[in-house]
């Protein structure tokens, strides 16, 4: 199937894809490759941005679960964020790619606050714009910044790079006979309660017309044929403007 090409992109990296083999935490050889990934994507043409989550370290909504006050377990979370942000940022520099990290939390001695306008020069100058804190509010999780920050940034689509390669009719971790879509509306989405994304940033993707596309990021390559409109991914889109 061959889906259509976007020049701006808003990337969201889950903290799993972070993991690589490991169970937790960041593996560098992981990180090394991604920002190798992103670099080609830019040189191809595309505008790149980026949200990066924090499961890798920390979950807010689980440390909760086991009687953390969920405030602070989700500035927690938020944190672990600024830890894979920067992660991302050394690796990117690292193979000569210009980039910022903008947190939505204040942390002048480490990043740039976040504002918009700053965002939107780095990114007309060229530069990665990476994304940390979430949306530097509690009960929030980083999809949602994801699609709050592809909506500012006048993104064309937000590509998720997760650990499954796309949005099934079940969790594939779970039902071995769920089958994946190569297109699916944001409607379904919702109504299914397919949960490979929060449901706040799927809403918000579907009320700014924002396609989403779900690719599995731990496999070499992957970045480079989703961008190109092939390879094994879903996109997620209005029933009006469906792809499939
Ligand atoms: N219907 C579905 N289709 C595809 N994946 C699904 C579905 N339902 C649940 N999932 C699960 O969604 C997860 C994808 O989300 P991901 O692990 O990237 O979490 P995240 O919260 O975005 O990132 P982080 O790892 O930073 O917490 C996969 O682990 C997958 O098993
Ligand atoms: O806007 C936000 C974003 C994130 N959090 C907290 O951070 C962790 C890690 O983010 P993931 O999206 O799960 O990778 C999340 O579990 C929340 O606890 C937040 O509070 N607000």
């Amino acid at each position: 199937m061959t889906r259509p090409a976007f020049k701006r992109i808003l990337l969201k990296l889950s903290g799993e894809a972070l993991m690589g083999p490991g169970q937790f935490g960041i593996d560098p050889a992981t990180v090394d490759r991604m920002a190798g990934e992103i670099k080609q994507a830019q040189e191809a043409g595309h505008e790149i941005c980026l949200v990066v989550g924090g499961g890798n370290i920390f979950r807010g909504l689980a440390a909760s679960e086991q009687g953390f006050d969920r405030t602070s377990a989700d500035y927690m979370g938020m944190l672990a964020t600024v830890m894979n942000a920067l992660a991302v940022q050394n690796a990117l520099e690292r193979v000569g790619v210009d980039t910022r990290v903008l947190s939505a939390i204040p942390m002048a001695s480490i990043c740039e606050p976040y504002i918009r306008r700053r965002a939107m020069r780095h990114m007309e100058k060229g530069r990665i714009v990476i994304f940390a804190a979430g949306t530097g509010n509690p009960y929030f999780t980083t999809d949602t910044a994801a699609a709050l920050r592809a909506a500012e940034m006048s993104c064309d689509a937000l590509f998720k790079g997760t650990s499954v390669d796309g949005v099934y009719d079940a969790d594939p971790k779970k039902v071995k006979s769920a089958k994946r879509y190569d297109s699916v509306t944001f409607n379904r989405v919702l109504t299914d309660n397919l949960r490979v994304m929060d449901a706040s940033a799927v809403a918000l993707c579907r009320e700014n017309e924002i396609p989403i596309v779900v690719f599995n990021f731990r496999e070499t390559g992957n970045l480079a044929r989703v961008l190109a409109g092939d390879g094994i991914a879903t996109i997620v889109v209005n029933e009006e403007n469906d792809h499939g």
